[in-house]
């Protein structure tokens, strides 16, 4: 078949699913969640962001949750830097890996970021020379590449040039995210059909939001076209605070259990991953948005 034999999940709960609630979580409650994510043995685990607190004040313990976390051999944390003081920061706090971010919506980007796309791209290649210098490798995401909050549709033209902007910058990697959740495998496979004309699917990732519920078919479309890095979040917490309305990521055990059932070495172990939603989600005192986690939890 057209699968790849391996994915490589890149679990963001830590990060995007944390950074949109209200209330501060305790940093030992940050803390405990990576690692008990490194337990389950994800590969790539987002820790958190380096971003102006004042922004998102639920990131504003970067360094302190980047410290205090078991970095365990073969596992990679990085952390989102939106411009060169985010990315100092996170290099003195000890960051080996860091993640710049754009998006292919000129007011998304605005409200995101405070700048215009050329600006953010022009913050993200700062960056880009610093970590080079550093031999510190760089993401990048890309978001709004099938809808936006305020633009509405945004064209696959638009999110190839952005993308392959990132990608000759120096970005290992281009996460493609659909920040609000609006996709259908239609739109996904129209999007991933321009963006793969400019950058090889090796290097592609999908972040897919489950708001319409179609995260999980929207991330098939992307495996079937042979993306293998796939985005996803843990008890599916969630969203952009810069993205009304926008909810959690793609459930990380939802995504494990089907690559499972597709025979996909993804190398974690979904009883630990249960648990760890477990844990955060009785921290947050909320119920998980797995349909996996749900459905085990009845057995
Ligand atoms: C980019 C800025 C900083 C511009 O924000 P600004 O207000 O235009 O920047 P500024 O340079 O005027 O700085 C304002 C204040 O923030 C400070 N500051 C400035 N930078 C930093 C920094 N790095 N770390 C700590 N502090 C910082 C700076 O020092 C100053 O402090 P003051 O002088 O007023 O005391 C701001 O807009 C920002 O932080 N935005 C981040 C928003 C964010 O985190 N969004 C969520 C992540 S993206 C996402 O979730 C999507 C994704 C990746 O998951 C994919 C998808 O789903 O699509």
């Amino acid at each position: 078949d057209t699968f790849p034999k391996q994915v490589k999940i890149v679990e963001v709960g830590a990060r995007d699913g944390l950074q949109n609630e209200k209330t501060i979580v305790p940093t030992p409650i940050k803390i405990k969640l990576i690692d008990m994510l490194s337990e389950a043995g994800l590969p790539v685990i987002e820790a958190t962001s380096f971003v102006s607190p004042k922004w998102v004040p639920q990131m504003a313990d970067n360094a302190e949750v980047l410290k205090g976390i078991r970095k365990f051999p073969g596992i990679s944390y990085p952390v989102l830097t939106p411009n060169i003081k985010g990315f100092q920061a996170a290099v003195a706090a000890g960051a080996e890996e860091v993640s710049v971010f754009g998006a292919a919506s000129e007011q998304f980007t605005r409200k995101n970021t405070n700048c215009s796309i050329d600006e953010s791209l022009q913050r993200s290649d700062e960056i880009l020379r610093a970590a080079r210098a550093a031999g510190i490798p760089v993401r990048g995401y890309v978001s709004c590449v099938l809808g936006c909050p305020y633009e509405g549709k945004i064209s696959p033209a638009k999110v190839a040039e952005v993308a392959k902007k990132m990608y000759s910058m120096g970005c290992y990697e281009i996460s493609l995210g659909d920040t609000i959740g609006v996709g259908t495998p239609g739109v996904m496979k129209d999007m991933l059909s321009a963006v793969m004309r400019e950058v090889p699917v090796a290097a592609l990732a999908v972040h897919c939001h489950d708001t319409y519920g179609q995260a999980l078919a929207n991330t098939l479309m992307a495996l079937q076209m042979g993306v293998s890095v796939v985005d996803s979040s843990v008890a599916g917490l969630g969203g952009c605070p810069y993205a009304q309305g926008a909810s959690g990521n793609l459930a990380t055990e939802d995504l494990v259990y089907m690559l499972s059932g597709l025979g996909i070495h993804t190398g974690v172990n979904l009883q630990k991953l249960l648990e760890a939603g477990a844990f955060i989600c009785q921290a947050l005192n909320r119920k998980t948005c797995s349909k996996v986690a749900q459905a085990t939890c009845k057995l």
